[in-house]
């Protein structure tokens, strides 16, 4: 892909700010990442109650992130997100949070929080999902319940980008379906191309999903040069 220039693909029906950029990848590139992804060894991958992860970069704490080295395979395409400068040259991407979902599985809806910068890059291969955003009701002590308020449509090969109060003051999540009914409470359908319109039904596949972002905080313990001496 040419050039990408940000403005053209700011979600203008959203809070500030989201960006969603399709085709961001090729077929080939999506392929050959599901197949590095599927490839990996088994104990890269972390299995929870309704999906699976892979941490890159290192495995982020609230005390700071022991730095892994990204393999080439997936710098290349951090390095280009990093060259679409939505990250401050202090908080370049460093992470890659790798998530598998099998068709009906999800996210509950969730703040990504403070360990992060808070700006993330999200690349989809496989299948689209929808991602839903929440509004929290907070009140004095807790937050009591949410309301969704917008829904993204992300297609395969598409990257996302989310900043500001769309990262810190809306929840994000997957609902646990099979099927996505497009209507337009899709905010960003005028972007998803002429076969995506009001009414049709989506079947989900296995999606992998790359969250590309920035821990501020790293740790001066750097795990690839930790020598263990006899
Ligand atoms: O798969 C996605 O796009 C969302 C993942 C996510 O929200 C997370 O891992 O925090
Ligand atoms: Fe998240």
């Amino acid at each position: 892909m040419d050039h990408i220039d940000l403005k053209d693909n700011k979600l203008t029906l959203v809070d500030d700010a989201a960006y969603y950029i399709p085709n961001f990848i090729t077929e080939e590139q999506e392929t050959y990442i599901m197949d590095k992804v599927n490839s990996a060894p088994k104990p890269k991958w972390c299995q929870l109650k309704n999906r699976r992860l892979q941490n890159w970069g290192g495995i982020p704490h609230a005390k700071g992130l022991i730095p892994e080295t990204i393999p080439d395979w997936l710098k290349g395409f951090v390095d280009r997100v990093e060259s679409l400068q939505v990250f401050p040259r202090t908080n370049k991407p460093n992470h890659v949070l790798i998530n598998e979902y099998l068709s009906g599985q999800g996210i509950m809806p969730h703040l990504d929080g403070s360990l992060f910068f808070p700006t993330i890059s999200t690349i989809n291969c496989g299948s689209h999902t929808v991602l839903n955003f929440y509004k929290p009701l907070k009140t004095d002590i807790e937050v009591v319940s949410s309301e969704k308020v917008y829904s993204l449509l992300l297609q395969r090969r598409s990257l996302l980008i989310l900043k500001d109060k769309m990262y810190t003051e809306y929840m994000h999540g997957i609902e646990e379906i099979t099927n996505d009914i497009i209507d337009d409470k899709i905010s960003n359908i005028t972007f998803c191309g002429s076969n995506i319109q009001n009414g049709i039904s989506l079947t989900r596949n296995k999606r992998i999903s790359l969250t590309i972002r920035n821990v501020p905080r790293v740790s001066k313990l750097n795990f690839n040069s930790l020598v263990i001496k006899k």
